[in-house]
């Protein structure tokens, strides 16, 4: 479904992508994985065709960009990222933002059709959020304003759901939380692509870990094979020890 061939990715002279080789395929989900500055949101910018690399190939949903018209494939994927929150409107009601994503639109100027309207609570209450669909945005918490935005990409039934650390500034309750609708998404027939730099958010969902390092794979495949020890200490420059626990790895720093 989305196949990154060689990419190299050059600015200002600087390679902040250099000779990435990517194949995800249907029915898997993935995390790409790895510090700050490390060029995860590079791979997601590739991704949704907001950026195209110097060289190398990317392929998504059968489009090669370059060739397709990327404004119809991005009708297929679900992009979540703080950049895209900042565009959003504070004063607008939870349910209202929501529908927006039937259109991919940051705001509605004409009357919202009843079915539509319909739709956005059914998705609020997907993510058990359905008492605050009245509420202007900007009143809710960190972890309710992530459903919002999961539950307005999921308005447009995409194939794929990219999501840039949606957990990023949440407390323990409200990542998890945020973690279990996630991992709900296995129902669905969609593939989601997660980026994170915290071991701990690979849930069960997650088949394969992409491991990148200063714009360079470390390491791709499933998640068993990919999160080692070894591999980890190659990323991150840490020695950890780590334990799988109802199928998610949790870490413990050596030193
Ligand atoms: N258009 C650009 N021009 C110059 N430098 C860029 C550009 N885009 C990204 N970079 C640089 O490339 C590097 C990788 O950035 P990227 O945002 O992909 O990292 P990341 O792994 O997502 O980091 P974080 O986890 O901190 O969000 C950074 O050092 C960034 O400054």
């Amino acid at each position: 479904m989305i196949q990154l061939s060689n990419i190299h990715f050059i600015r200002e002279e600087r390679h902040i992508l250099e000779d990435v080789h990517i194949d995800m395929q249907k029915g898997e989900n993935w995390v790409l994985l790895g510090r700050n500055g490390s060029g995860k949101t590079t791979l997601l910018e590739l991704m949704n065709g907001y950026e195209f690399p110097s060289k190398g190939k990317v392929e998504v949903l059968g489009n090669r960009y370059g060739q397709c018209d990327v404004r119809e494939v991005r009708k297929q994927i679900g992009y979540i990222s703080q950049s895209l929150f900042e565009k959003l409107n504070l004063s607008d009601p939870v349910w209202e933002v929501v529908a927006t994503g039937e259109y991919a639109f940051l705001r509605f100027y004409q009357e919202i059709p009843e079915e539509v309207k319909g739709k956005a609570l059914d998705m609020l209450k997907r993510v058990r959020i359905p008492h605050l669909a009245d509420q202007p945005l900007g009143t809710l918490s960190q972890g309710e304003r992530k459903k919002v935005m999961l539950a307005r990409s999921l308005m447009m039934n995409p194939s794929i759901l990219i999501m840039d650390e949606p957990a990023a500034g949440l407390d323990l309750f409200e990542r998890e939380r945020l973690l279990q609708d996630i991992n709900d998404l296995s129902k669905q027939d969609i593939m989601v692509v997660y980026v994170t730099h915290h071991i701990e958010e690979i849930i069960p969902l997650f088949t394969h870990v992409a491991l990148i390092e200063a714009g360079k794979l470390i390491a791709s495949g499933t998640k068993k094979d990919v999160l080692t020890p070894e591999n980890l200490y190659r990323a991150f420059g840490v020695k950890v020890e780590l334990e799988w626990f109802r199928d998610r790895p949790w870490i413990k720093v050596l030193e």
